[in-house]
């Protein structure tokens, strides 16, 4: 398969090592807006690069019927304009905050945990992300993709707050520390004791190795996708 790489920083570059021992033809690696001439006919665009290009980046992408699969985190206010933009435009898109198997279980986990204490009120919740010094946004993608599981699931909580936790709003903290990878924390704490369901990323090779399934997966798919889609969770 030929993949286009859109976004060549930290996870970029992992991508190009891991879809290229996979078999697939790395055909653009760019840190620039694309175009169908700097694209270079790719099957599947894979996007990781900044909160505040990535809209226009997916965008150039499904305007010419480029599949994408986007890793890229803090956009969110504009995926449905997106994903109507891969239906006009007879493609396919697919947003991960997270694409390691191992988060993706994480999620399915905290979705169940979450309905377990909805009648249970003794236990206050909480979250907490930890990653490197470098990143961008807060809180992480993934964080609040646990957050919007936990709202799905109990009723309790129906928005969330960075570094501070407010009436009926779960607080999600943000910790940047030294050069660490991706680390995930839902609490729920009682008077008595605590609960702690934790995913810590050993490094980028799981987020890597996820977005180049992914593309594998959505290739000549038409519509908008989930990770939980590939894996089947
Ligand atoms: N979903 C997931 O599983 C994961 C998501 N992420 C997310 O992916 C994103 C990227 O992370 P990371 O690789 O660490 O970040 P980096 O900052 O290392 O890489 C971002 C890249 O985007 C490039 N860039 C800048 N402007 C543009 C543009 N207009 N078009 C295309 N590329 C551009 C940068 O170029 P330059 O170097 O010149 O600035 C850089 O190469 C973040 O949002 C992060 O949250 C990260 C890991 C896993
Ligand atoms: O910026 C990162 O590095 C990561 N960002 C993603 C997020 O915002 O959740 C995924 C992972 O935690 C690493």
């Amino acid at each position: 398969m030929k993949i286009a790489l859109v976004g060549y920083g930290k996870m970029g570059k992992i991508i190009d090592e891991i879809a290229q021992k996979r078999g697939h033809e790395v055909v653009a690696r760019l840190k620039e807006t694309p175009t169908a001439e700097n694209l270079n006919n790719p099957d599947v665009v894979i996007e990781f690069s900044l909160p505040e290009v990535a809209y226009n980046n997916i965008k150039a992408c499904l305007e010419n019927k480029i599949p994408v699969i986007c890793g890229t985190t803090g956009w969110l206010e504009k995926k449905a304009e997106i994903e109507k933009l891969a239906v006009d435009n007879d493609t396919a898109f697919l947003y991960g905050s997270n694409f390691s198997l191992g988060v993706n279980l994480f999620f399915a986990l905290n979705e169940k945990l979450a309905a377990l204490m909805k009648n249970v009120d003794e236990y206050s919740c909480q979250l907490e992300e930890i990653h490197h010094i470098h990143k961008k946004d807060a809180p992480s993608g993934t964080a609040i993709s646990i957050a919007e599981g936990i709202f799905k699931n109990n009723p309790k909580f129906d928005a969330w707050k960075l570094d501070e936790t407010e009436n009926n709003q779960l607080g999600i903290f943000a910790i940047r520390e030294d050069e660490v990878p991706g680390t995930h924390s839902v609490f729920y704490r009682s008077e008595v004791d605590e609960i702690e369901i934790k995913h810590t990323a050993f490094n980028r090779n799981g987020f890597a190795l996820g977005a180049v399934v992914a593309a594998e997966w959505i290739k000549d798919k038409r519509g908008n996708f989930e990770m939980k889609d590939v894996l089947g969770l």
